[in-house]
């Protein structure tokens, strides 16, 4: 499980062991590691090229410390400082280990004068190293490190602890920020770096363990090995009953393709049988493809509403009326008030959401995480967010992230697949927040699998997972 921690907690850990230890430590943990990480990413020391940009709290710190680490590997070490203020022990440890320190302002100065103003000095350098600022920052920069960044641009960026100027702990971002190649986080993950628009701009990320010992995380994102773990396996006397029956009430005459392809996500194998109930047509594509569906009947599970077009409502409370788990999807999304309560995925995408909470589009995609959670806690039901960075909120302010997929996902009929494969899971009895998260999960590693790097439909996502969940079951 990758594990995120606000800012707060991170302090109230790091206060905690700090006590402990001789001071300076914990910084002394946090640089090693990051100039590690940075050794490799260069492929070596020697001869090679880095500046630092400094800000002045201890996020600069690590960059002055991981700089002096780096010097005294060979690499050229270059610190701008932004700020009069800079960590004056990684200063002078820089300094000692030969590395070179100056104004920020200087620096861009003669950046601009080598290469004219507003180009770009950085063919010099290998590296970045963004040690502007760190979780005491507020978001966005100022404009020396703007000015600065500017004149690195093209050099790639390595973010100490998170990229400079995202808002840490809700990944929101407003105003101008770095765009790391990597990240180097310390201690444990933050908000952000799962969170987007935040977490695009971390690049790849790693962390570097300094010892902290952390309460609940605030958010997390599942690893194949925590799917596996929940994925619902058959045991040796299983028949098709106990391993849950899912039923799917979406597709019309109008959309009968959103019936097929919830059909497909639902059929993935992880429930025993999918009964499919709604027109006569769609019900006769389906076979096409899943001779195995047969027609209404006890399920333990509902999926209602992908392409029901006017039949969304009826068909939401008919599946209402048998007391089992459901989710919730396109057209029956605007029915939701009736499901408060009940055992419910939700599974808007940002437009969607945006209706049921009344607010513009353009907020939703602002601020992932407090409009999931908002519309967790208003209909008191799971609510899955579809997005590159799909989040999964819960009524009790759980959240999950999920970081798998492909850009190739934005396809049309995707999310039908998803809901499919969601009424599965809880068919199967994982609990909804489960069944979401692990729904998601599945479905973006899925179309990664399918995808192979190249555009795919629907209907490749759907194919794929029995192969995905075999190499999770084997691994
Ligand atoms: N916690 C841990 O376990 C460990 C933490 N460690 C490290 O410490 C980092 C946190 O350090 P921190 O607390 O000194 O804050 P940090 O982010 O460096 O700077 C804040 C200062 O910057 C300024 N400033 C604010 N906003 C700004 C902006 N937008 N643009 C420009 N400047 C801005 C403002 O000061 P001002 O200039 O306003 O006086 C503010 O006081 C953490 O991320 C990690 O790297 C590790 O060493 C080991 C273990
Ligand atoms: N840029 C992206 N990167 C990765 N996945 C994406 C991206 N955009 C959308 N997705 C995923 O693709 C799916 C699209 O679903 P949805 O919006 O419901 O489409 P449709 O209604 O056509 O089925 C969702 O699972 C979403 O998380
Ligand atoms: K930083």
């Amino acid at each position: 499980m990758i594990r995120a921690h606000t800012v707060a907690q991170v302090r109230a850990a790091e206060a905690a062991l700090m006590a402990t230890l001789p001071e300076g430590t914990l910084m002394q943990r946090a640089a090693h590691g990051l100039a590690h990480v940075v050794l490799e990413t260069l492929g070596g020391g020697y001869g090679r090229r880095v500046v630092a940009l400094v800000g002045s709290g201890d996020n600069g710190g690590d960059a002055l410390h991981a700089g002096a680490v780096l010097a005294r590997r060979g690499v050229q070490v270059e610190a701008w400082l932004l700020s009069t203020q800079a960590h004056a022990g990684g200063v002078a440890a820089l300094r000692a280990a030969g590395g070179r320190v100056l104004p920020a302002a200087e620096a861009v100065a003669a950046a601009r004068g080598r290469h004219g103003h507003g180009g770009t000095g950085g063919g010099h350098w290998d590296l970045v190293l963004d040690g502007i600022v760190g979780i005491g920052g507020k978001p966005g920069l100022r404009p020396e490190a703007v000015a600065a960044l500017e004149a690195l641009a093209g050099v790639p960026v390595v973010a100490v602890d998170v990229p400079s100027g995202v808002d840490v702990d809700t990944g929101e971002v407003d105003g101008p920020h770095v765009r790391a190649a990597l990240t180097v986080t310390f201690g444990t993950h933050k908000p952000c770096h799962l969170l987007d628009p935040a977490a695009e701009a971390c690049g790849a990320l790693t962390l570097v363990d300094i010892g902290l010992d952390l309460p609940e995380p605030d958010v997390e994102a599942l690893q194949p090995e925590d799917v596996a773990a929940l994925l619902p396996r058959p045991g040796p006397q299983a028949h098709k009953y106990t391993r849950g029956v899912v039923g799917v009430r979406a597709g019309s005459a109008t959309y009968p393709g959103a019936g097929v392809l919830s059909v497909a996500g639902a059929a993935c194998g992880l429930a025993g049988m999918v009964r499919y109930d709604g027109d006569a047509a769609v019900l006769e594509l389906v076979h096409r493809g899943h001779p195995e569906v047969i027609g209404p009947g006890r399920v333990q599970a509902w999926v209602v509403g992908s392409g029901s077009d006017t039949g969304a409502e009826v068909a939401l409370r008919a599946s209402l009326a048998d007391d089992v788990p459901l989710v919730v999807d396109a057209d029956a999304l605007a029915h939701a008030d009736l499901v408060r309560g009940r055992p419910a995925v939700l599974t808007p995408h940002a437009g969607e959401l945006a209706r049921m909470l009344g607010v513009p589009r353009a907020e939703v995609e602002q601020r992932w995480l407090h409009h999931a959670r908002r519309a967790a806690v208003e209909h008191d039901a799971v609510v899955l967010l579809k997005a590159r960075h799909t989040v999964v909120a819960a009524p009790d302010g759980r959240v999950r992230v999920t970081t798998t997929g492909t850009p190739w996902l934005a396809t049309a009929g995707a999310g039908d697949v998803l809901g499919g494969l969601i009424g599965a899971l809880l068919a199967a009895g994982l609990a909804p927040y489960d069944a979401a998260s692990v729904g998601s999960w599945l479905h973006g590693a899925a179309a990664t699998l399918a995808s192979g790097g190249g555009p795919l439909v629907a209907g490749d996502v759907a194919e794929a997972l029995g192969d995905l969940v075999a190499l999770l079951v084997a691994a």
